[in-house]
């Protein structure tokens, strides 16, 4: 499903300094692997993430999405071939301030040009899946705790049907119980064939998963 082969990243600070964020990273991901990626902060896992869900480019190297090598294709391509396969959970920033929670759940769909009569009782349903009730949907994202706007961005990345579902740190500020009910769900998707790949610093986490990538300043320790 994923594959790099040889990948760096290195940002450019300024003309003559730079980072090199990812040193020769090579690993494979399959359809239904549920992988935690760890590491001490700076070490590399967001930048990981970033090339994996093609929202960033790497430097050299090549990435394999579906059997896509991803280093040849356009800007519109890559953002067909993310739009069509990944959903995506951010640590922060994942709804849109202002929009309800049912029409934030569908707004990337309905910005596509999807119908809302299509999209709304899956939404409805992805809702009460996260433990939202019926009555919030109308409330507006600042109106709910940390831990209910992580759960309506799990349902905004999953109204898709996305074939991976790329987290970082979707349990960080969340309380145990809320933290248990992100992992459960994330069993569930992935038990029903969602790839989830996720970055973590929560050892007991990582463990749910079925691999583990630990990167160290850059480098990836095992796979
Ligand atoms: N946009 C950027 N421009 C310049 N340097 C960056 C940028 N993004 C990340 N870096 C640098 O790349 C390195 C890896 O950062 P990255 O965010 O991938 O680490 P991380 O393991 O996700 O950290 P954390 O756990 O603290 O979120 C760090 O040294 C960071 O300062």
């Amino acid at each position: 499903m994923i594959m790099f082969e040889d990948v760096n990243k290195e940002y450019f600070l300024t003309r003559r300094k730079s980072i090199l964020a990812l040193k020769n990273i090579n690993f494979s991901i399959n359809k239904g692997d549920f992988v935690s990626i760890v590491g001490p902060s700076g070490s590399g896992k967001s930048t990981l993430l970033a090339l994996a869900s093609l929202l960033d480019k790497q430097t050299s190297g090549e990435i394999w999405i579906d059997g896509t090598k991803t280093s040849q294709l356009k800007d519109s391509e890559r953002t067909n071939l993310r739009f069509k396969l990944f959903g995506m959970i951010f640590q922060f920033a994942s709804l849109t301030p202002g929009v309800p929670l049912l029409e934030n759940v569908m707004l990337p769909l309905l910005l596509r040009g999807e119908k809302r009569q299509h999209l709304e009782a899956r939404a409805l349903s992805l809702l009460q899946t996260v433990g939202i009730k019926e009555d919030y949907t109308s409330h507006l994202p600042y109106q709910l705790s940390g831990g209910e706007q992580r759960r309506v961005a799990v349902a905004r990345a999953l109204l898709k049907r996305p074939e991976v579902l790329f987290a970082d740190e979707p349990t960080s500020a969340l309380d145990a119980v809320t933290a248990k009910e992100i992992t459960n769900l994330f069993q569930r998707l992935n038990q029903q064939g969602t790839t989830i790949i996720m970055v973590t610093h929560d050892r007991q986490l990582a463990k749910e998963g079925t691999s583990l990538l630990e990167i160290k300043d850059g480098e990836l320790l095992k796979t």
